[in-house]
């Protein structure tokens, strides 16, 4: 009899991870723009996936594609056991509520507190959650971002860096299986970045997430990746660990690592 093998990915440790995202020989383009030829890739359970390329090779139109917002000419995407090509808009509607996206901007609802920007979600996803229930899982995921501070705040007395972290805590406070980072440090100064990477690996140990991370930022990459793919011409160009990009000999490695 086999005995099953016990491994870690990011913070889970399991007899046996599955795929929570699984894409095969996907192909997008705009008119006689083709941006995606040939893309295969899986995200595993508990994983923080870095997904590299140069400007415009297609990296948002990945995570759009797997959010169900572009359909794909060819190619399957099967989120959480869904393909999301298959799904009609009731279906998408449900599978979003399990993917939590955090993108650049970042926008919070200007007009709204931090707390009414973490309960807006709360209440529209989580159908009759009590108010205590509420009141616990803001004031958690304040905590879990280290901004329990800023409940009553409005997002124009926010610097950048919180902002970001608010934008985190509104992405988490609904427990998202998924989460798709769209550059999540960009913008920000090289402290307040490297507390965002942080914070990515905080919020995945905390809440067993499994998560696709675009970014362009090197110290990112090197905090939060389990495994790098990186997208040329519409393809994976190179997949593995970060090891194996730091001591890749492969001039477009080295200089995205240099
Ligand atoms: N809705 C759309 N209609 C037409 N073209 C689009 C659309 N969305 C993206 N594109 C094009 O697809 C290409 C890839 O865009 P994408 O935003 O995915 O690049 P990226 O790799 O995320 O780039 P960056 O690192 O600069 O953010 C670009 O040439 C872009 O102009």
């Amino acid at each position: 009899m086999n005995t099953p093998q016990t491994e870690t990915i990011g913070s889970v440790t399991r007899k046996s991870r599955q795929p929570v995202i699984e894409i095969n020989n996907l192909r997008k383009g705009f008119g006689s723009q083709e941006v995606l030829k040939d893309v295969s890739l899986k995200l595993m359970e508990g994983e923080n996936l870095v997904v590299l390329g140069k400007s415009g090779s297609g990296k948002s139109v990945l995570i759009k594609l797997i959010a169900g917002l572009l359909q794909p000419e060819e190619g399957t995407i099967n989120v959480l056991g869904e393909d999301v090509c298959l799904l009609n808009s009731n279906g998408l509607g449900e599978l979003r509520k399990k993917i939590g996206f955090l993108f650049q901007s970042g926008a919070l609802y200007d007009s709204m507190t931090v707390r009414q920007n973490l309960e807006f979600p709360l209440r529209r996803i989580k159908k009759g959650i009590s108010q205590e229930e509420i009141e616990h899982k803001t004031a958690e995921a304040l905590e879990n971002v280290g901004l329990s501070e800023a409940i009553d705040k409005m997002p124009s007395q926010l610097s950048g860096g919180m902002r970001k972290r608010i934008s985190l805590a509104r992405t988490i406070v609904v427990d998202p299986a998924i989460l798709l980072y769209d550059e999540p440090t960009t913008g920000l100064d090289p402290v307040t970045s490297d507390e965002i990477s942080a914070l990515i690996n905080e919020v995945q140990k905390r809440y067993k997430t499994s998560s696709i991370i675009i970014t362009h930022d090197i110290a990112c990459v090197r905090a939060t990746a389990d495994r790098i793919i990186m997208l040329l011409d519409g393809a994976v160009y190179m997949e593995g660990s970060l090891d194996k990009f730091e001591k890749s000999t492969d001039p477009l490695i080295i200089s995205f690592f240099k």
